[in-house]
């Protein structure tokens, strides 16, 4: 029951980030439409735009506090309607001064979201925080679906804003679904029925460190996707002097390496690796890529290396850097995502302000700042591990447990695959009206193991293991036949 309502809690999160990933480029996307609705030029649209951002920038910090106080849902509820607002608000005003305060109000809605959802994920458990790197992916859908979207309206002549009206509709039915919805237990919550003390004041200063290196990576890993999506097709033409079409699909290929590292990420997270250790080599990689996009002077490598700095990147190591803050704060995560975001906002804003005023000395000089940002990223990583040891006094057996967890993540996944063959054995078997228990092809599995394991001792407890595995296999089969089915 609670896995059903889980499952259905991430699928109306997901779609939640599929409409902010909508509402990211919904206005650049209309820039030329909305100017002559609002009877104003490009710039003004432009300057709407720069709205969502203020809305950002100040509204993190204060939700992210206030959902650990008052619970998600009621944050991410909020930032739901105020984006419905938004939506359908956008559609219909005429008066820029109104679309500006309905872009501050999307900046808003984004950290209200953010706020109540990344916490969420963080809080359900046996997540190792891997459901927050889906939500990169969620958006990244959004962000590849609206272009086709606004395409085919276009096409069929249709009014723009209709887009606007129907991403609005399906935010107001994903409200329906979320308020029947039950959250996880919070960990403030969690932690106050257990009596749970706070951390050891002696290792405070450590965990300021971090509190400062965490934000500084919060707004480092946005730097280093900014400056990269906003001038690499620039550079590609200009001091590659690569064709129009080439360079844009620098852009491209990142965003399919940002996809694939979203899905890579995800994978090696459930597979229990150190998320610390995987965003600083992560953050090692995409220095390297940055210094040869930079310095290699050839578009083929450069094309390549754009590939995989989308993994390195683009592929969530922000959301797992995110992850690791949250947890080293557990009773405060909503306020945490909200500093954390805080930071990557101020990037989105002090980024295309400072590389806008380097441009006008060289575009390969901007580019540079960008291996520089990854420098000081990696940096900051390596401080960060350095500082989780002083803070987290991790048990003198915390390498052999992780060695344990990935050997026991093979073990389920060979057993499932051994149960399925001898399902289809059992089918087999029932087809050729043969028994289920076979002594002598069991014999050769025990015989197997006397040759294999050489303690005399291990060897009988792995006998006793395999014979529990076979008798499983031998109850499905038998109830294959009795039901004709599979349990
Ligand atoms: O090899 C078979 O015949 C099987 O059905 C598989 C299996 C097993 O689990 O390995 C199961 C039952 C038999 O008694 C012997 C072996």
């Amino acid at each position: 029951m609670e896995n059903h309502n889980y499952f259905r809690l991430k699928t109306v999160l997901y779609l939640n980030y599929l409409v902010h990933g909508m509402g990211l480029i919904i206005l650049t996307q209309n820039m030329n439409a909305l100017s002559q609705s609002w009877h104003t030029p490009l710039a003004t649209v432009s300057y709407v735009i720069s709205g969502v951002g203020i809305g950002r920038l100040f509204a993190y910090y204060v939700l992210g506090s206030l959902s650990d106080k008052y619970g998600r849902k009621f944050f991410i509820a909020t930032g739901m309607v105020m984006y419905t607002i938004f939506f359908i608000g956008m559609a219909f005003t005429t008066d820029f001064r109104i679309a500006y305060g309905l872009a501050i109000l999307a900046g808003i809605a984004n950290s209200a979201l953010d706020s109540g959802t990344y916490p969420t994920f963080l809080e359900l458990k046996g997540e190792n925080g891997s459901a927050n790197i889906l939500i990169k992916a969620a958006m990244s859908l959004g962000e590849f679906v609206l272009p086709i979207l606004i395409g085919l309206n276009e096409t069929i002549k249709g009014w723009y804003g209709i887009i606007f009206i129907l991403v609005g509709v399906i935010l107001v039915a994903n409200l329906l679904m979320l308020i029947r919805l039950q959250f996880p237990q919070q960990t403030q919550l969690r932690a106050n029925a257990n009596q749970q003390s706070a951390q050891p004041v002696k290792r405070s200063g450590a965990r300021v460190g971090l509190f400062m290196i965490l934000s500084f990576y919060g707004y480092s890993s946005m730097a280093l996707m900014i400056l990269f999506t906003q001038w690499i097709t620039l550079y590609g033409t200009e001091v590659l002097h690569m064709s129009n079409m080439a360079a844009h699909f620098l852009l491209s290929l990142y965003s399919i390496g940002s996809i694939t590292g979203v899905l890579l990420i995800f994978v090696l997270l459930r597979r229990s690796i150190n998320p610390m250790k995987l965003v600083a080599v992560m953050n090692g990689l995409s220095f390297l890529l940055m210094l040869m996009i930079c310095f290699s002077g050839n578009s083929f490598i450069v094309s390549i290396c754009s590939l995989l700095f989308g993994v390195t990147a683009a592929g969530g190591v922000m959301q797992v850097g995110l992850n690791v803050f949250g947890s080293l704060f557990p009773e405060k995560k909503g306020k945490i995502t909200g500093i954390f975001f805080s930071f990557g906002s101020l990037a989105s804003f002090t980024i295309p302000i400072i590389t806008g005023m380097l441009s006008q000395i060289s575009l390969s000089l901007v580019l540079r700042v960008d291996v520089v940002i990854a420098l000081l990223s990696f940096i900051f990583c390596l401080i960060g591990q350095h500082l989780m040891l002083l803070v987290d006094h991790p048990a003198p057996y915390e390498k052999e447990r992780r060695q344990i967890n990935r050997i026991d993540y093979w073990i389920i996944r060979l057993l499932n695959r051994r149960f399925r063959l001898t399902q289809e054995i059992g089918i087999k078997k029932l087809e050729q009206q043969r028994d289920v228990y076979d002594p002598e092809r069991e014999q050769v599995i025990m015989d197997r193991i006397d040759r294999q394991v050489a303690d005399t001792e291990n060897r009988q407890y792995c006998k006793e293991i395999y014979q529990t595995i076979i008798n499983r296999s031998k109850n499905n089969q038998i109830h294959v036949r009795e039901k004709g089915q599979i349990k």
